[in-house]
């Protein structure tokens, strides 16, 4: 089936407009069924220099087409996805896992951010301000930097990269693109989308390759200027300190122990609906996927029993199927680690309510699944309620007020995503208030971002840029100030002429 909606058995970069194939590759593992869905490129260094090559060229011609018509190849790009939609979902099912209504979701917010950026193309906006002096103007634009680097994780192969992606080339800039190689496919489909939406050559580049070889070649590049990254802290802290040395600009987006508070006088089906889809779609591997819930034990006992009930009904298997809920896990090294955190938090004391174990029987041992889990009784300092499982796994932590919710919502080195039910509408002002996290829901889960806003989080979670919303312009722009004179004469400002 993924040779017929793909069309070939091995990707290729994808180089100052042509595709360029690379003799190593590795295969593509549908982690429904263990199948390879497709070879990928395993590229060295040298593709990056062949790629940085290229962009710099193609940039300086693409930084001097007016916004407006940079922003038609947007348009074109977003109107292209659109009537590929359902293929690319089935796509995206197929390398990552995800269930197949989710894997559609994803593809829209692509689509979604397609024409939000390309609406910035008449926007891009700057400011005028006052002159000191006498026919004198002043304002300031908004520059593209050049060549920029991005780096996107396997959890979200496509809409992650549109956040970066659109606003880098909407401002001019050009773009070397390495994607997670657990999840290729979206990247070869959009690199061929841009293509006949009419992208000039170089101005996209696609290097398939490992993080350690292309990833890490992308980031010692000199010529590079911005790496934008999303995935694991370790990695982005790596990263972070390259750039540091090298003075790169570097945004950085590195997930979440985000919680669902449910306070005693919430609406307990919504806040179970809320939890259920927030902790278990996309099998909990989301930065923004809810791992704990923070519950007044007024309600504690109640939310419990409605929540064994919901899970129960859950469905397990191959996300090509309409009827399946929770899909695979990405590969075999996220199974294990999640299976370790199960024993971690047993060893420390948390009571395991539901799931916690492989799913293996019948055609499920042929991919990586893992029962939907819920421990209870956990503590605010367990391991298991502090560190990224990235995994189906959410942990019940009872608190006594209002107050203790919030402290024990913000006791996390992460601040990506918190949300809060309850139906008292100063504790809703008071939450949003004091939240540490950079996105705040209130009666809805932890996940859900819209494109329109700004993606990321404060403390562990990044370093400060944001993702998505007018805001990714500021990560892939320069801001120039610029002064006209017009009065003929040399004016001289910071004169004090009292
Ligand atoms: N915040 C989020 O959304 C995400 C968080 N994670 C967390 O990270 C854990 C591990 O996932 P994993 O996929 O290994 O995450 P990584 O951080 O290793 O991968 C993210 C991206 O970075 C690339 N990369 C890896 N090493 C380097 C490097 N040295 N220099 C430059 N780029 C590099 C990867 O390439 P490649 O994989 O091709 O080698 C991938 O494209 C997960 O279990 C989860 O906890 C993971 C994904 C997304
Ligand atoms: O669901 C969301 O809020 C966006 C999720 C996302 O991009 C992520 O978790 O990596």
């Amino acid at each position: 089936m993924s040779e017929a909606l793909l069309n070939t058995k091995k990707l290729a970069n994808f180089l100052h407009g042509k595709w360029v194939e690379v003799e190593k590759t590795t295969p593509v593992i549908n982690p429904a069924t263990g199948e390879t869905v497709v070879d990928v490129p395993l590229s060295d260094a040298s593709s990056v220099d062949e790629a940085v090559a290229s962009a710099k060229v193609a940039q300086k011609e693409w930084a001097l087409v007016p916004a407006p018509q940079r922003a038609e190849v947007l348009y074109r790009v977003g109107n292209l996805m659109k009537e590929r939609k359902e293929r690319l979902s089935q796509l995206l099912t197929m390398e990552n896992g995800k269930v197949i209504e989710e894997a559609r979701g994803e593809v829209q917010e692509g689509i979604d951010m397609a024409f939000y950026m390309a609406g910035e193309g008449r926007r891009l906006f700057g400011q005028t301000t006052p002159a000191e002096l006498k026919d004198k103007f002043a304002m300031s634009v908004r520059a593209p930097i050049g060549v920029v680097g991005i780096i996107t994780p396997w959890n979200f192969p496509i809409a992650i990269a549109t956040w970066k992606s659109f606003p880098a080339i909407v401002a001019g800039n050009a773009v070397i693109w390495k994607p997670a190689t657990e999840t290729p496919i979206m990247a070869f489909e959009l690199a061929k989308i841009f293509d006949e939406a009419g992208l000039p050559k170089g101005v996209l580049n696609v290097v398939f390759g490992s993080g350690s070889t292309v990833g890490d070649a992308m980031v010692h590049h000199d010529d590079i200027r911005v790496i934008s990254f999303t995935g694991s802290n370790e990695t982005g802290r790596n990263i972070a300190s390259e750039c540091g040395r090298q003075l790169k600009k570097v945004s950085l987006e590195m997930g979440g122990k985000n919680a669902v508070i449910v306070m005693d006088d919430a609406d307990l089906d919504l806040a179970v609906e809320g939890i259920l889809w927030s902790a278990f779609g996309t099998s909990g591997q989301r930065c923004t996927a809810c791992s704990r819930v923070i519950v007044h034990e007024d309600v504690k006992a109640s939310l419990e029993e409605r929540l064994l009930v919901e899970m129960d009904k859950l469905t397990i298997g191959n996300g090509l199927d309409e009827s399946i809920k929770v899909g695979p896990i990405i590969n075999k090294a996220g199974l294990d680690k999640i299976k370790n955190y199960i024993e971690i938090g047993k060893n420390e004391g948390a009571k395991l309510l539901a799931g916690g174990y492989e799913l293996a029987e019948d055609d499920l041992g042929n991919g990586h699944y893992f029962a939907p889990t819920l421990f209870t009784d956990a503590t605010a300092d367990m391991r298991i309620a502090q560190e990224e499982i990235f995994g189906p796994v959410v942990s019940l932590i009872p608190v006594k007020s209002f107050e203790e919710a919030i402290e024990v919502n913000n006791g996390v080195t992460y601040g990506l995503s918190s949300s809060i039910f309850t139906q008292d509408v100063n504790r809703v002002f008071k939450a949003q208030r004091d939240l540490d996290t950079g996105i705040v829901y209130v009666n809805a889960g932890t996940t859900g971002a819209e494109i329109h806003l700004p993606f990321g989080g404060t403390k562990g979670t990044g370093n400060g840029h944001r993702d998505s919303g007018v805001q990714a312009l500021d990560v892939f722009t320069e801001w120039k100030s610029v002064y006209v004179d017009f009065s003929g004469k040399l004016q001289r400002a910071q004169i004090d002429v009292e």
